[in-house]
């Protein structure tokens, strides 16, 4: 494929690019930079592809269809990975995991917050890494995934198979989506789920209804279902609605970014524990990614944005994998940390 030259050619001369595939589409999409300075954007009314990190109050990377060239490739491709995980089990990261997840239920017990999504960083030693070959395993292993690599010479190489839409825009209308709650997929999709999930899902749809009731109109929200991402299953509601004429896509990015799905409720108070507490910085996991403003084969001006999750950063030979867990009264420390470890093996075993 053109596309795979091009990643290789552009990754070596350092310039920047980034390759992707939307869920459960059979072609592959790529700009590649023609320029290598980071330009950013606040206003998102530019078209091309941005790459934003977790802290709102950052600007978020763009990519602009202006200063790079545009390709779009039918894959044809399958393969399949084996299901040896090789789990490292790291005692200290576990301990960690566990006293911090064992503050957060300590926290919203005794103050206000009622949800905090905790995370933590996990690395992997890299003997043989091959880029091409990673996107591909992640392309025919994660097909209901938004699949991507991202790179750029000022701030790294990042790579991931994300099951969360933030935001679909076709012109006014939008799509989005309430993700959360975790289990282990067992063979079977029609599982039963816990209070606990139940409620920290159904906290991320309301918070998901209100910041939209005000800038938009015709809002309708689906009935909640199990979804499959790799080897987990998640409960997920889709949202739809019809933005009101003085509303944008920087009025809906502002309205939902970042859910309760990866920070938590009270939304401030939440992130602010997570930078006070996390043992590493977040940067771009959680952040989101994904075309603005453009439609190859129309003037709409469309944009698909996806939260980045079971994403991982690659520098110098090691892999940091990051993976996180919404916490609330009823968690378990211990049933968190292997959530975190289940989340952590999606990116593992294509490596
Ligand atoms: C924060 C992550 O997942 C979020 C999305 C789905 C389910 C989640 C959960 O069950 O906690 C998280 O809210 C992650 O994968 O790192």
């Amino acid at each position: 494929m053109k596309i795979f030259e091009k990643i290789i050619t552009s990754y070596n001369k350092e310039m920047p690019f980034v390759v992707y595939r939307k869920p459960n589409k059979k072609s592959v999409s790529a700009l590649f930079s023609t320029i290598d300075s980071l330009t950013f954007t606040n206003s998102f009314t530019e078209s091309g592809f941005v790459f934003a990190p977790f802290d709102n109050t950052k600007k978020a990377i763009l990519f602009s269809l202006e200063n790079s060239e545009y390709i779009n490739e039918k894959t044809s491709l399958d393969t399949l990975i084996s299901d040896d995980k090789k789990n490292n089990l790291d005692e200290k990261s576990k301990k960690n995991h566990i006293k911090l997840v064992d503050k957060t239920i300590k926290e919203i017990k005794n103050n206000d917050l009622k949800k905090v999504v905790v995370s933590r960083e996990e690395l992997v030693a890299l003997s043989d890494f091959n880029l091409i070959n990673v996107f591909q395993k992640l392309l025919s292993n994660y097909k209901n995934a938004f699949v991507y690599i991202w790179f750029h010479p000022k701030i790294g190489l990042w790579l991931g198979a994300t099951p969360e839409t933030l935001l679909e825009v076709n012109n006014s209308t939008f799509k989005t989506m309430s993700l959360a709650g975790t289990q282990l997929f067992k063979n079977v999709n029609n599982v039963v789920w816990k209070n606990k999930e139940l409620e920290e899902q159904q906290l991320v749809t309301d918070f998901i209804e209100n910041q939209l009731r005000n800038i938009s109109t015709n809002l309708t929200i689906d009935k909640t279902e199990t979804v499959k991402a790799g080897s987990l299953l998640h409960l997920k509601t889709k949202v739809t609605g019809k933005l009101l004429e003085n509303s944008n896509l920087k009025t809906l990015i502002r309205a939902l970014h970042p859910t309760p799905a990866v920070c938590g409720l009270p939304r401030e108070k939440a992130k602010k524990f997570i930078v006070d507490n996390e043992n590493y910085k977040r940067t771009y996991y959680t952040g989101f990614l994904g075309e603005i403003n453009f439609n190859p084969k129309s003037t709409d001006k469309n944009s698909s944005l996806f939260v980045n999750l079971r994403c991982m950063s690659i520098e110098n030979k090691t892999a940091s994998i990051f993976v996180g867990g919404g916490i609330t009264k009823d968690s378990n420390s211990k049933k968190e940390w292997e959530e975190t470890v289940a989340k952590s093996s999606i990116m593992k075993r294509v490596l």
